[in-house]
């Protein structure tokens, strides 16, 4: 049970006397890619961080991350993979506290957790339409940070479950807001983003505006960060639902929108979200965390 958010020291970043590590360049890096946002936000790819300081600072934080994913209809085959790699590389020694949120709780595979991390089914309703059910996705985390995580966890990371994890993803990903580069996009210029363009939605952005293409498979931050983000992106869905107008890529497209005004302190590169069809490239020198390849009109309840 967290006490006392109101201590600052909480979150400072401590470091014990005598712990060694590599002296920190100020001429050295990486070069090939780049590594802070014009808004000065870390862009976080491997070399830019030293894991072992950063796990030191952060252990001492006695920290919760709750982790949430959404399992619905046939997407409960994915939870076997994606809790079962989360245990070999996400967060390794932290607490960990999963909430799956699911139409069938019987069906979570029970995978071994390792001491201090827990997994909380959630019963939802199934959909037949799976727009409806990653769009809702912001009402539900809403929901939940509010009435329960508030009063548990530090931080939370909103996960797709169509995942894997395949290298580590520990405490560097850690921020008061945390984006993700949707690994489709990268390279792509700003007018060849897939915005919603409609200026009927909420989720518009005009030509010439945009920093990124963020994906909508990984949020992180406080949680009071992302509760603000959950329920800014629910209260625009709502309004576009008013219209009847959904925008191009659901709760993704409002999530673009979203952080373009109210940017990202910290942005995870293409590492922390990768499909496993891509080949790798050679700037991503470690893939941690993959869109595994599914069959969409087989697994998806509509087209
Ligand atoms: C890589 C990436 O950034 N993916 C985003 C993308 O396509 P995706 O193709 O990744 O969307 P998706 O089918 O994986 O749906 C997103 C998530 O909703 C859940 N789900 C969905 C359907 C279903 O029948 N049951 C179920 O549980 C599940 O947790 C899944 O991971 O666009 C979606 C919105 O259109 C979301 O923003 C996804 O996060
Ligand atoms: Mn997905």
């Amino acid at each position: 049970m967290k006490t006392n958010i109101l201590d600052t020291k909480e979150r400072d970043m401590l470091v014990p006397k005598g712990f060694l590590y590599k002296q920190p360049s100020t001429l050295g890096g990486r070069t090939d890619v780049s590594t802070v946002t014009p808004w000065l936000a870390p862009i976080v790819w491997e070399g830019t961080f030293e894991p072992t300081l950063l796990n030191t600072i952060y252990k001492q934080q006695n920290l919760t991350i709750s982790t949430t994913v959404f399992a619905v209809g046939k997407y409960v085959r994915f939870l076997k993979d994606f809790l079962e790699s989360a245990e070999k590389h996400y967060f390794l020694g932290f607490c960990v506290h999963y909430y799956v949120f699911t139409d069938q709780p019987e069906a979570i595979p029970a995978v071994t957790l390792a001491p201090n991390r827990t997994l909380t089914p959630v019963k939802i309703p199934r959909s037949n339409r799976w727009q409806e059910i990653t769009l809702r996705r912001m009402e539900r985390l809403q929901e939940i940070i509010k009435s329960r995580l508030i009063f548990e966890a530090d931080y939370i990371f909103s996960l797709d479950v169509d995942t894997k994890f395949y290298g580590p993803w520990g405490p560097e990903t850690l921020g008061q807001l945390v984006a993700v580069l949707h690994p489709g996009y990268y390279t792509t210029g700003r007018q060849h983003f897939p915005y919603e363009r409609r200026p009927q939605s909420q989720a518009y952005i005009p030509a010439g505006e945009g920093d990124y293409y963020y994906g909508g498979a990984v949020i992180g931050g406080h949680l009071e960060d992302v509760y603000r983000l959950a329920r800014k992106c629910k209260e625009q869905l709502d309004i576009d639902a008013s219209k009847s107008i959904e925008a191009a890529w659901q709760e993704e497209s409002h999530l673009n929108k979203y952080f373009l005004y109210n940017k990202p302190t910290k942005v995870l590169s293409a590492e922390y979200l990768w499909q496993d069809f891509k080949p790798k490239t050679k700037e991503v020198k470690v893939i941690r965390f993959s869109q595994v390849i599914k069959n969409y009109a087989e697994v998806r309840p509509n087209p």
